[in-house]
């Protein structure tokens, strides 16, 4: 698990620590310098370019720059300086001044700023962090623009210092230096771990620096190491009905496999049961455990298949009406009247697009900021939104935004969201039974994150793994990568 803070809780954080006199920089600018070092080295035993320059901005993520470049030159490497501010960190300069660094200033490059930083193999941008306040703007945003773009043109290596500058709060900026790398202090911040900013962010690493954060955090990053310690396990004295059973209504005479899909993805995901309770036609090719007769449930699945209409309608309805979790796929998003509050706790599962149609909004609104959208939505149908993507967010009306490691492409198959869709009715089956043995459950966000965390996993499960896999292979393959996970492995 990585929580994300925002920039006000983690600076009311740190804020104790600095009246103590604790050197929270220095150990920031060295934890930034020891790794430069390794990719210095190993750049220049692959013959590339290993030279160094440090961005330095005006705040004290300049000042950790200069601190860094002190490091290095201390260190025997010859960083330069690219000073970008009237007003450095003095004692930052100081030192770096007094350990060697050359220092360039971004008045002195005028016009050549570009051709003179492109001479550089190795970034290290610390030109705004933490204190940013808005978009970047002025010669800041302009200087970050001109060495994004530069940044494009020929293979270098960038270390973001905290963050890439100009990304902090807001996942939907995007005006910033790509890194390979980023090293944050204290905790991730919110646009490290959320679309579409955490695509310039690179590796994430994170330095705590002993910086104790109890706020709520802003983001919950979910991953496979959650999987194992909270998905429910069978234990000694369970019985199938203990376990989960899962409803399920989906797939259509248009699009049978769905329904198919997310049933095989529901059983392999581990619930005591799983009830098929739609089309008689599709019920006839599904494998022999699968129960058809009608009976109480615990989670339900609906949509997925499905273009809508008054069945789905009213089978979403039915569902709701249970008063249980009900995950709401594909066409099931188009029966708007059976949305928003009510009996049932319903997970929205819309891809960018269906997120688009739900809120009335153009797609590329939507991917230029899909937490927004799923947290608009969220409210709107007083839901859990997974919102489904290169990365997948999942929002409640309040609370942290969940997410999970990004998963891979070959998860952009036809089907893949049926199995998803299964996966989630499964988990929350599971979860809901759980919580009627009145043992603690993780808020259903999480739960929802779990599932999507467990199905990018699965990937690596299908037989033709590392290369392009088949849905139904996925469905099958979330049995054997939830054991590997509940074992331990
Ligand atoms: N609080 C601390 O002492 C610690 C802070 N650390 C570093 O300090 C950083 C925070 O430092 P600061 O609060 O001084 O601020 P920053 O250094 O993050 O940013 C301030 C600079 O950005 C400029 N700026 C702000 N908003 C802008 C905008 N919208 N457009 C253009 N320019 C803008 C300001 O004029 C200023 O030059 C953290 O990100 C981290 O790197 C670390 O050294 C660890 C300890
Ligand atoms: N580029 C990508 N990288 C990783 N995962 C992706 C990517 N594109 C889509 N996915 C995932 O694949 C699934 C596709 O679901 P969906 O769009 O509903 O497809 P379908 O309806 O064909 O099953 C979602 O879980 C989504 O997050
Ligand atoms: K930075």
């Amino acid at each position: 698990m990585r929580a994300a803070f925002r920039a006000d809780d983690i600076r009311a954080a740190e804020a104790p620590l600095l009246a103590a006199d604790v050197p929270l920089m220095r150990q920031a600018a060295r934890a930034v310098a020891t790794r430069t070092i390794s990719i210095a080295r190993d750049r220049r035993a692959a013959g590339l370019n290993a030279d160094i320059l440090v961005l330095v901005g005006g705040g004290n993520n300049g000042g950790d720059g200069l601190w860094a470049a002190h490091d290095l030159a201390q260190r025997g490497l010859a960083p330069v300086v690219l000073l970008a501010t009237d007003h450095p960190h003095a004692e930052g300069l100081a030192a770096a001044r007094g350990a060697g660094v050359q220092v360039v200033t971004r008045a002195e490059l005028g016009e050549d700023v570009a051709p003179f930083a492109s001479w550089f193999g190795i970034w290290l941008d610390a030109l705004a962090g933490i204190g940013l306040s808005g978009p970047l703007r002025g010669e800041l945003g302009e200087l970050v623009a001109a060495l994004a773009e530069v940044r494009q043109e020929a293979p270098r290596h960038v270390i973001a210092v905290d963050t890439p500058s100009g990304l902090a709060d807001d996942p939907a900026a995007t005006r910033a230096i790509r890194a390979d790398e980023t090293h944050t202090f204290g905790a991730p911040k919110p646009a490290l771990l959320l679309p579409p900013a955490c695509r310039a962010a690179g590796v994430v690493l994170v330095h705590d620096l002993g910086i104790p954060l109890d706020a709520e955090p802003a983001v919950v990053e979910l991953d496979t190491g959650d999987i194992s310690e909270l998905w429910p396990r069978a234990g000694h004295l369970d019985h199938k009905y203990t376990r989960g059973v899962v409803g399920i209504d989906a797939g259509s005479a248009t699009y049978p496999g769905a329904g198919i899909l997310a049933t095989r993805a529901a059983l392999a995901a581990g619930p005591g049961m799983v009830r098929f309770l739609g089309d008689r036609a599709i019920a006839d090719r599904l494998p022999p455990e699968v129960v058809t007769a009608p009976g109480r449930i615990q989670a339900g699945l609906v949509g997925s298949g499905t273009e809508g209409g008054p069945d789905v309608a009213a089978a979403l309805r039915d569902f709701r009406e249970r008063d249980i979790p009900v995950v709401v796929d594909a066409g099931a998003l188009a029966s708007r009247d059976e949305l928003g509050a009510g009996p049932g706790q319903l997970v929205l599962t819309p891809h960018l697009g269906e997120l688009a149609t739900l809120l009335d909004d153009e797609r590329a609104a939507v991917e230029a900021d899909p937490v927004r959208y799923a947290r608009a939505a969220a409210t709107e149908f007083a839901a859990v939104v997974v919102a489904k993507g290169p990365e997948t967010v999942i929002a409640a009306p309040t609370g942290p935004v969940y997410t999970t490691p990004p998963g891979s492409p070959w998860l952009a198959t036809a089907g893949s969201g049926d199995v998803l869709a299964g996966a989630l009715a499964a988990a929350l089956a599971q979860f809901a039974a759980r919580q009627e043995a009145s043992e603690a459950t993780p808020p259903l966000a999480a739960q929802a994150a779990l599932a999507v965390a467990l199905h990018a996993h699965a990937v690596d499960y299908c037989p033709s793994a590392p290369g392009p896999i088949r849905a139904s292979d996925l469905a099958d393959a979330l049995g054997p990568a939830l054991g590997a996970l509940l074992a331990g492995q």
